[in-house]
Formats: structure tokens, C-alpha cells, sequence
């Protein structure tokens, strides 16, 4: 049943991200971000694939909290792991060379990754519009746009109207598409 699986994914990450918080001056709890994204799938991009949206809802449960990929397989199966595993960075990495290995890897990412990781740069971005995180200044969030665009170039053609969101975003700072 859906609906089943859908509660068991919220429960699931809501109990792995329960002590995390968003970085903005609130500190909204961090499992609004995943519900934010499925939402984003549901309500704007019409999304009715059910994978994609348990995935949305656990998408930073492997690269965030102490989840390993065995674990969502052995919960929730294989194609949801797989996906999962497509939008988990590799935190023993740097970080510039995480940030590079996004924009290298989007266009090769599976159709069902494409959707999740469209998704997450549109709450991201709006999230960056809305407030800037702790510590951050006017010329990192500047940075983070210029690099969400490298990104989101090589998942076109994925989704119009997630596509045409983001780039409203972009025009509205000035960068080019
Ligand atoms: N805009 C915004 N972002 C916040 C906030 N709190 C946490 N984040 C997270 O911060 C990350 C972006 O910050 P960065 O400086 O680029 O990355 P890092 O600290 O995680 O290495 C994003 O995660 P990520 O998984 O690294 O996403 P992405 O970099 O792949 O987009 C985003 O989800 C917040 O309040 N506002």
C-alpha cells in the first residue's frame, strides 16, 4: 500500500535526522528539507512515482546521519537504495572536490536522481533566497548559485516545470543560463 510506504520513509529519516537542524537563524529541524523536497515533486512537478518520492524523503539519510546503503535496501529495496546511493556525496571527499564530482556526475545520473536532485537545488536555492545560513555571507551564497547552476545544466531536460522554477531563480540574480 502507498500510503504505508510513504509514512514508513518520513518515519525512517525523521528518526535518523531527529537531532539535526537546518542552518538558517531558526534552526528549522532538518527533516523539513526532505519533506520540503518530496513536496516540491508532488505539488510542482507532478510527480507520481512513487520510488521518487520515497527517495526525496530519505535522500540525505546515507550522506548525513549513520545510515549505510544496506540498510535503506534492506528497508525499503533496491531501486529506492539505488537512488539514494546516486544522491549521496562522498563526505571523506574535500569538499571543492564533492562540489566538482556533482557537476561531472548530473548528467549521467539516473531519470529517477534527476528528479530528487532537481528538487533539492529548488528548496535549496529558495531557501537561500528566503535567508542566509549561519555565517554565511552575501558572496558565498553568490557562489553556491553560480555552482547550483553548473549542476542543474547537465539534469536538463528532466522536468519543465521544476526547470522553469529554477530558472526564474537564476534570472532574478543576474546568472547566466
Ligand atoms: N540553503 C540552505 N542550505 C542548508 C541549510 N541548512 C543546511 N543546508 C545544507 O547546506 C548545504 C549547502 O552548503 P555547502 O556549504 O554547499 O555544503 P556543505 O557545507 O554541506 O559541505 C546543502 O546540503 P547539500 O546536501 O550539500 O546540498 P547540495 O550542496 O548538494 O545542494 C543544504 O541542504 C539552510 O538553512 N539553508
Amino acid at each position: 500500500m502507498e500510503i504505508k510506504a510513504l509514512i514508513h520513509c518520513a518515519d525512517f529519516s525523521a528518526k535518523k535526522h531527529k537531532d539535526q537542524r537546518r542552518r538558517d537563524p531558526e534552526k528549522t529541524p532538518y527533516i523539513n528539507h526532505p519533506i520540503g523536497v518530496a513536496h516540491i515533486l508532488t505539488e510542482e512537478a507532478g510527480i507520481t512515482d512513487i520510488n521518487v518520492i520515497q527517495a526525496a524523503l530519505l535522500h540525505d539519510t546515507v550522506e548525513d546521519t549513520n545510515t549505510t546503503i544496506e540498510e535503506i535496501k534492506e528497508e525499503f529495496g533496491e531501486e529506492i537504495a539505488g537512488i539514494v546511493d546516486e544522491l549521496s556525496d562522498d563526505k571523506n571527499l574535500p569538499k571543492a572536490e564533492r562540489k566538482r564530482l556533482q557537476i561531472v556526475h548530473a548528467p549521467s545520473a539516473s531519470p529517477k536522481a534527476k528528479l530528487v536532485k532537481l528538487a533539492d537545488k529548488l528548496y535549496n536555492l529558495r531557501d537561500l533566497q528566503r535567508t542566509k545560513p549561519e555565517g554565511w555571507t552575501s558572496e558565498r551564497v553568490e557562489e553556491y548559485f553560480i555552482w547550483a547552476a553548473k549542476v542543474i545544466d547537465g539534469l536538463r531536460g528532466t522536468n519543465k516545470q521544476m526547470e522553469a522554477s529554477l530558472d526564474e531563480l537564476f534570472k532574478a540574480r543576474n546568472i547566466s543560463i
